[in-house]
């Protein structure tokens, strides 16, 4: 049995975090009530994007993911040529969308299909390709890029960080554990030592950061907690994570896990409780509306401050049975719940200044785009 009597919310310990993602009943009130005292303003922020899969190619082969694609699959997205990206983006302008949002495999150029592509398109790596594709839309549109494509050597993050305004990837969990079971088992990229010491060196690098949590992947509660301490570990040394995400597992049709369970409402509200409770007020809790749509009210009732990338023109390729609630629908929930919609650039404005973006031409961008939206 849990007992709240005992935890110092003030100073959460593991044995405290397993408390409340444990607890019961009328506790799972008082949590959630806790949880969201800790706001410090009344509205909820949305980023308006585009999401472009620059590739379907990943190493890795996640037991819950819909997106990967093999190179011999007719339909496959290998590389996405500039031409086509641009066009997106143009679209994506008129519809107001501010973040491009580069989302795609891990370290895709370990496949021979996507090497021989960008070989033909003169580049070396598929960071080089990023980097050029960044470039682009930083310099000839109106959007600002942010990269969310796994792990990245220190070398390659500190180039992209010219052109990306943040990046961002999933810890998804410590869980040495899970390595060996059917979410990650075939998932070098999803090594725990190896994300956590990507998302150290984005800390190392300045750069302003999302990342987060899966939940329902076969973890503990324990685990869960562990995963949101060493978040929180990196957290308060470098200062640079904006945004915790807690994600729930989502099935979508063909995936390897598609008959495991998703993880309850109660599951999720704990969790997104506990994680409310452990950041500091200037680090926001992000939970996606389209994986919730039915419940994602009460989510607001807990401290989520953040609706994260919506997107009035793509789909959320990563969750491709979850569509985006249209930003209408978006405002009347939230505004029913009694809480405002804000709309935010894919970097946080508190980042906004020479030491996360030290190109002065994006740094200025970035200023007059957040100057747009404050009107
Ligand atoms: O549409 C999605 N956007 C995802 N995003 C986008 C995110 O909601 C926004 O781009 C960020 O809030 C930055 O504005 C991610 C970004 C990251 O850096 C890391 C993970 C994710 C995960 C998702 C996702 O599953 N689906
Ligand atoms: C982009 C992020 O999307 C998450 N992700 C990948 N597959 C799923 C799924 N089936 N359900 C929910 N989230 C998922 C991972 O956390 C990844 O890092
Ligand atoms: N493949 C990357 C990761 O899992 C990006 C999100 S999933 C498409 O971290
Ligand atoms: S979740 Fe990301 S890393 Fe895992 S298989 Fe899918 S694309 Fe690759």
């Amino acid at each position: 049995m849990s007992n709240l009597s005992n935890i110092d919310f003030e100073n959460l310990s593991r044995e405290d975090l397993i408390s409340i993602l444990e607890c019961e009943k009328e506790d799972i009130l008082k949590i959630m009530s806790l949880a969201n005292s800790k706001r410090e303003h009344n509205y909820v922020t949305y980023s308006k994007n585009v999401f472009i899969p620059l590739t379907k190619i990943c190493r890795n082969d996640c037991g819950y993911c819909a997106f990967k694609q093999n190179p011999d699959d007719p339909d496959a997205i290998i590389l996405k040529d500039k031409e086509e990206v641009l066009e997106i983006l143009k679209e994506a302008e008129k519809y107001g969308c501010k973040e491009a949002l580069f989302t795609m495999g891990e370290d895709a150029d370990t496949e021979e299909a996507v090497k021989v592509k960008l070989d033909k398109l003169g580049f070396k790596t598929m960071a080089d390709y990023i980097y050029d594709i960044c470039k682009s839309t930083a310099e000839e549109t109106s959007l600002l890029p942010h990269t969310n494509a796994g792990n990245f050597s220190y070398e390659d993050m500190k180039m992209l960080k010219e052109y990306n305004i943040s990046m961002g990837m999933m810890l998804e969990s410590s869980s040495e554990r899970l390595t060996r079971t059917i979410a990650h088992e075939k998932s070098p990229g999803k090594n725990p030592k190896l994300r956590l010491e990507t998302i150290k060196n984005a800390g190392k690098l300045n750069i302003a950061y999302t990342t987060g949590i899966l939940i329902g992947i076969g973890e503990t509660k324990e685990e869960i907690a562990d995963s949101l301490l060493a978040i929180k570990e990196l957290c308060d040394k470098y200062g640079h994570i904006q945004e915790v995400i807690i994600q729930n597992f989502t099935v979508s049709p063909g995936i390897e896990m598609e008959n495991y369970e998703e993880p309850s409402l109660l599951d999720m509200l704990r969790t997104v409780a506990a994680a409310q409770l452990l950041f500091d007020e200037g680090v926001s809790v992000q939970v996606p509306p389209n994986l919730n749509y039915e419940t994602s009210q009460i989510f607001l009732l807990c401290g989520t401050d953040d609706w994260g990338g919506v997107s009035p023109l793509s789909e959320d390729y990563v969750n491709p049975s979850s569509p985006w609630p249209t930003l209408e629908k978006l405002e009347k929930l939230t505004n029913d719940a009694g809480y405002q919609l804000k709309e935010r650039l894919a970097i946080y404005e508190k980042y906004i200044n020479e030491k996360y973006i030290k190109n002065p031409e994006l740094l200025e961008k970035t200023k007059q785009t957040q100057k747009k939206i404050n009107k």
